[in-house]
């Protein structure tokens, strides 16, 4: 069966379908099973967070979505709706901006290279310079900035390139609390407007629980779908409101209790290698 016969199986609102996709990774000494056997649809527009224990497999997962690693066995369905915007974009946990460029320039990279005209790159950019809160630093270098301010340039610069799927590997992983804090809700702010379907991974049920529809919790290595829990807690949201909601209070203690498990189950397996 061809390939575009395959992606109309598709429920008409997916977007992503991965069908018992096995990951192998061989070393000189072992083989590594890095995900088994997992299942999963995503929605178009939807906000699907992954969580699981340290080496189940997350970052695997979205580089395979990526295309930057190839999938051993199994099968992932991506339907593309428009065939002029890249299909993903990815934000990476460290810092991946060039530094060699300005931060307007970081920003405008994937325009330039798809040839868009000047006049037109530049409201693109300052457009997300301002969402991002980045304006008054557009000629500034990297090496000048934060890596709160770093992260801006990454996360604005995914949304610039206007991908039909977002995937976010842990890219608040590295910041202190406070500029956390600030960047999920700037990011909720940027994605609320664009309906993007995106896939984020975290450790952090919090911010699982504030940006997610749905909460994705993976198995201990190797990785596979332990739960999949829906965040009913209605949009808009804000860090202050969702802590003082009950609703939070008890999927904070649902997801806890499945992922407890899987970590304590790392746990043994690392003591045991
Ligand atoms: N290129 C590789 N070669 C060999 N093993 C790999 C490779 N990439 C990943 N692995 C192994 O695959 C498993 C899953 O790794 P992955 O990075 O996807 O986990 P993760 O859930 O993202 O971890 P973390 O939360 O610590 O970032 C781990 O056991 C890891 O050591």
């Amino acid at each position: 069966m061809g390939k575009q016969q395959e992606v109309s199986l598709l429920y008409p609102t997916e977007v992503i379908r991965i069908e018992k996709l096995n990951k192998e990774f061989y070393t000189r000494k072992e083989k590594v099973v890095a995900i088994k056997d997992l299942d999963l649809s995503v929605r178009e527009g939807e906000f699907l967070c992954i969580l699981g224990p340290s080496g189940c497999g997350k970052t695997t997962l979205l580089r395979i979505l990526a295309g930057l690693e190839k999938q051993t066995k199994g099968k992932v369905f991506m339907r593309s709706k428009n065939p002029e915007k890249p299909l993903t974009s990815m934000v990476f946990q460290g810092d991946s901006v060039f530094p060699w460029m300005t931060v307007a320039e970081n920003v405008a990279y994937s325009l330039r290279i798809r040839g868009f005209p000047s006049d037109k790159r530049l409201n693109i950019v300052e457009h997300y310079l301002k969402l991002m809160g980045l304006d008054k630093f557009a000629n500034a270098f990297p090496y000048q900035l934060s890596g709160g301010m770093k992260q801006r340039i990454n996360v604005a610069r995914a949304f610039v390139s206007d991908p039909e799927i977002l995937l976010m590997d842990e890219p608040f992983g590295a910041l202190d609390e406070q500029n956390r804090l600030i960047l999920q809700q700037e990011l909720l702010k940027i994605w609320d407007g664009s309906g993007k379907t995106s896939i984020f991974i975290t450790h952090s049920i919090d911010e699982a629980l504030l940006l997610a529809d749905r909460i994705m919790v993976m198995t201990a290595h190797p990785g596979k779908v332990k739960a999949i829990v829906p965040v009913d807690i209605p949009r808009p949201r804000d860090i202050l409101s969702l802590r003082s909601s009950p609703r939070f209070a008890t999927l904070f203690r649902e997801i806890w209790q499945l992922l407890q498990e899987e970590v304590l189950k790392a746990k043994t397996t690392e003591f045991k290698a």
